[in-house]
């Protein structure tokens, strides 16, 4: 049983239901490169495991997934999704610069008239209310929600945190359909009315899909397609993140195993279901008599 349930468990693709960006792409084909390297799987999904056990969140290097996608394609509804059944916390750029607004601060009257017209805000503004956020929610896995929305917030945030994301999850989503759920959004937003839709749109498309095209390049892109009710781009969701939960755990297992603890002669059980994992994730097919 622990043998079908390892070789299903194996033999399960890396993410299947989204994709890198360099397969097909519905809404954004023209914008996204092929990757120029392939995602390093292992790598990311070690990294998301052992920031997952990290003790008591107290990790210096979270782990940081971009959530990217047009106004209105679903970022916010999935992140809170993802929140609350992966642990990460969830940092909305344009929340944080709402709350800036509300505080009644000097800043928050340029971002209201920047928000207010679809422009961006400046770069050092949001990026230092993300770096305090990251900071305050100490949080070891992090999602940053419509955040970098053009090369200049992409470049600023490298520089201060000093590092770039472990994962971009883009949601891809037809103009027609975002303009029908923004104007269906009813939370009482100043940029939720027709002419300003049109301009973000406008802007998503001329700096923001250069981001996921930058990002893209570096094999880190997951997209997603964000057509269907919100339940089922969750399943899509959903797989992304499991995948790299478990294939981080094999890579854990991996290397106890390759620091000692099996030899051919002491196998048992256990023994023989890490090497497998361990065949396979250095690259070679499972012999797995119990699965097809
Ligand atoms: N899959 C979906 N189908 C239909 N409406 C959706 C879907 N996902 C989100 N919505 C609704 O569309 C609006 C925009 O969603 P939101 O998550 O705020 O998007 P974003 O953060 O990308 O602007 C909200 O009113 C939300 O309830
Ligand atoms: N990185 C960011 C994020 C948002 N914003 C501003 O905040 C507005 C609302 O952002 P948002 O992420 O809440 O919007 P949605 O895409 O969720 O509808 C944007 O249209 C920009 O004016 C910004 O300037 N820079
Ligand atoms: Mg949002």
């Amino acid at each position: 049983m622990w043998r079908r349930r390892l070789g299903a468990l194996l033999l399960r693709s890396p993410p299947s239901s989204s994709s890198t960006a360099a397969s097909s792409c519905q809404h954004h084909r023209r914008h996204l490169l092929p990757s120029e390297e392939p995602l390093a799987l292992n790598r990311l999904a070690r990294l998301f495991t052992s920031q997952a056990v990290s003790d008591g969140g107290n990790s210096q290097k979270p782990f940081i997934a971009f959530v990217l996608g047009g106004p209105g394609s679903g970022k916010g509804t999935q992140c809170t999704k993802i929140a609350s059944d992966f642990g990460f916390a969830h940092l909305s750029a344009g929340d944080l610069l709402r709350h800036e607004i509300a505080s009644g601060s000097e800043k928050g009257e340029l971002i209201l008239d920047i928000i207010k017209e679809g422009r961006i805000v400046p770069s050092e503004i949001t990026v230092e209310l993300i770096r305090k956020a990251m900071e305050t929610s100490n949080a070891n896995k992090v999602l940053i929600d419509g955040f970098p929305r053009c090369e200049e917030n992409r470049i600023a945030f490298e520089r201060t945190v000093g590092r770039e994301p472990d994962i971009v999850v883009f949601f891809d989503c037809p103009e027609d359909e975002m303009v029908k759920r923004l104007l269906g959004r009813n939370q009482g937003r100043v940029d939720d009315n027709i002419e300003t839709i049109k301009k973000r749109l406008e802007v998503f498309e001329s700096l923001n899909i250069p981001v996921v095209d930058y990002y893209s390049s570096r094999g880190k892109v997951h997209k997603i397609n964000a057509m269907g009710t919100a339940d089922e781009i969750f399943e899509a969701v959903r797989k992304l993140f499991s995948s790299l939960s478990d294939w981080g755990r094999l890579a854990v297992e991996k290397e106890k195993w390759r620091a000692g603890t099996g030899t051919a002669t002491q196998r048992n059980p256990t023994d023989l279901l890490i090497a497998e994992a361990l065949e396979f994730l250095d690259g070679k097919r499972v012999q797995s008599p119990d699965c097809e």
